[in-house]
């Protein structure tokens, strides 16, 4: 069969989109693996899923697709341009939408000027949440890196972060220290790693070396998860624009149990059909 879908990005961090409401088609691994290939595939970060809800609460049901096929909680940058897809492809007309994610529920808010406000739910720092092996929950855990002693904040934002604070994010050793948290064995099913640098306290810079995917050029979930560690530890304070190489985000969260909310842009590039099996 031909599986129509749309092309869309959050600041770079690009996304195959596939509504399979009026489509039937099931994606196995290796697809998705092949799907997510810049060369041999149609290449994206993550590939995002709209099918109906199992909650009737809820207007979707929202999946989301590392390249490397694994299936993930929760994609902020996907949220944003999940609300823009569905409303493009006219499967609902509402301006905010409920979604069920692996992670959680989240509210997606469409602006007039087609920004997208996501309440991402509220950050949790338990080591359980996320899994991350720890005795205690505290703001910043020792983790020893291939010798080298770090201090990770650990943060559940449906998926899982490590935030590790750095003094310059571009000559922060991303490419070996991100797949070296990724798969520390302190994270029973990895995790994501950020490198923040505290520009003010409301301003960050900011690179992900996300789960499954590697360096993005912007992690919406990645960013929360900075966010809320920076200001837990006195770092920062809401609201924060958070500067990612592929463009900014707008994170506030005023602490406590309270729900976190990102605000930023969803970009349609193209839409195609790929054969699959
Ligand atoms: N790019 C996504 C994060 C995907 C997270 C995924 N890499 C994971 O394994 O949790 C975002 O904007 O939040």
């Amino acid at each position: 069969m031909l599986l129509h879908f749309t092309k869309m990005h959050g600041l770079g961090n690009d996304f195959m989109v596939v509504d399979l409401i009026t489509q039937r088609a099931r994606l196995r691994d290796e697809q998705i693996r092949a799907l997510a290939d810049r060369r041999f595939g149609i290449g994206f970060d993550q590939l995002l899923v709209v099918e109906p809800p199992r909650d009737p609460d809820m207007d979707f049901r929202y999946r989301i697709y590392n390249a490397d096929g694994s299936e993930v909680e929760n994609c902020g940058n996907g949220a944003r341009c999940f609300a823009r897809f569905v409303r493009d492809q006219r499967l609902t007309h509402k301006r905010e939408i409920r979604v069920e994610t692996a992670g959680g529920p989240l509210t997606l808010a469409v602006g007039e000027d087609e920004r997208v406000t996501v309440d991402m739910g509220a950050p949790r720092f338990a080591p359980e949440a996320l899994p991350f092996e720890a005795d205690e929950d505290r703001p910043l855990h020792a983790l020893d890196v291939d010798g080298r002693a770090l201090e990770v904040g650990v943060v559940s934002m449906g998926n899982p972060h490590a935030v590790l604070r750095v003094d310059d994010v571009d000559s922060a050793p991303v490419a070996t220290l991100g797949p070296a948290i990724e798969h520390h064995p302190r994270f029973p099913r990895r995790v994501n790693a950020g490198f923040m640098q505290v520009v003010s306290p409301h301003e960050i810079r900011l690179r992900v070396y996300e789960r499954g995917s590697g360096e993005t050029l912007a992690c919406g979930t990645g960013a929360c998860a900075a966010v809320a560690t920076g200001i837990r530890l006195g770092w920062l304070e809401s609201p924060v624009t958070v500067h990612l190489p592929g463009g900014d985000l707008e994170i506030a969260w005023a602490g406590g149990a309270s729900h976190l909310t990102m605000t930023g842009p969803a970009v349609r590039v193209f839409e195609g059909r790929v054969p699959v099996k």
